[in-house]
């Protein structure tokens, strides 16, 4: 595990951009608690007053059926969710005790600190490899000079499982990469800003088995040093990266729920509930 200690950031008043101290500390990875999260597309109700711990520097799954909330959950963490026209939002997300709704928290403050990994991978594919990972840098408003860049290309692709396969060939498209190197790149572009969060939505479900168990090892290779919360549809997959797991259920037309929360050894080998015991047997969803 990667020795990691606490980030300042400073804010240049005349850009309002944020300038990453000098390179080297990652950062810690901060404790998410979701307290009553409700959430609506319209008058459409899909998530109805979600409680859930993601510890730090921990790996929990989110898991269930197609179309239970889990995206949707996962999207209400960073504040992507407000984006959708028609979406509302219900209830706090504190982050190390503070709720990323509160005013005094802007957007930006929100997506560096809380990074995020789409389904399908989505490098700029005319982009270097080199500028692709810095473009997670502009995404956010974060400046840093080409020292500093330099220095953060390599410790985030490094991170994220790449650097070996790509040291070489930094000022070649991403979009030559392989899927699962393109993910990874992905990866990396999210961590070049050093969140204390990661949020990764069913990650490999575009990958081929072995560039899902790269990816897999990527992330167990992170939990310690970023809290992650995944979203992923395969058992084996939510046993084998995560140390907690949430199941959550939209029962007959009623917004999503988490039926049964914990330690993911007990969620697959002795469930409370009747119905997280079917699910994760596969006997439905
Ligand atoms: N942009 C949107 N506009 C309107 N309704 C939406 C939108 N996105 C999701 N929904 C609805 O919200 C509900 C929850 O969807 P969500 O994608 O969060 O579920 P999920 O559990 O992640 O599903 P899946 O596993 O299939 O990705 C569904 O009824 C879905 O149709």
């Amino acid at each position: 595990m990667t020795e990691v200690t606490e980030v300042t950031e400073v804010t240049d008043p005349l850009t309002d951009t944020v300038v990453l101290p000098p390179v080297g500390p990652t950062g810690d990875p901060a404790t998410l608690d979701a307290r009553a999260v409700s959430a609506w597309f319209g008058t459409h109700q899909v998530l109805s007053r979600v409680s859930l711990t993601m510890p730090a520097g921990r790996v929990t799954a989110l898991i269930g059926p197609s179309g239970c909330g889990k995206s949707t959950f996962l999207r209400t963490l960073n504040r992507m969710h407000e984006m959708i026209p028609a979406a509302r939002f219900g209830g706090e997300v504190l982050f190390e005790g503070e709720d990323i709704y509160d005013p005094s928290w802007r957007l930006t403050d929100a997506r560096r600190r809380i990074g995020m990994v789409f389904q399908k991978p989505n490098p700029f594919p005319a982009m270097s490899i080199y500028d692709n990972v810095v473009a997670g840098l502009r995404l956010t408003g974060t400046k840093a000079n080409r020292r500093e860049k330099d220095v953060l290309v390599e410790e985030s692709l490094s991170r994220a499982g790449l650097w070996k396969e790509v040291r070489d060939r930094l000022r070649q498209p991403g979009g030559a990469l392989s899927g699962g190197q393109q993910q990874r790149l992905c990866i990396a572009r999210a961590l070049a800003v050093r969140p204390r969060v990661l949020l990764m939505d069913e990650p490999c479900s575009a990958l081929d088995p072995t560039s899902t168990r790269r990816v897999e090892e990527t992330i167990q290779e992170l939990a310690g040093q970023v809290t992650v919360v995944i979203v992923t549809h395969n058992m084996q997959q939510a046993n084998r990266v995560s140390q907690q797991c949430a199941f959550f259920l939209a029962e007959q037309g009623t917004p999503g729920q988490i039926v049964e929360a914990g330690p993911t050894e007990d969620i697959f080998g002795s469930p409370q509930d009747r119905r997280t015991a079917d699910y994760v047997a596969g006997r439905f969803g």
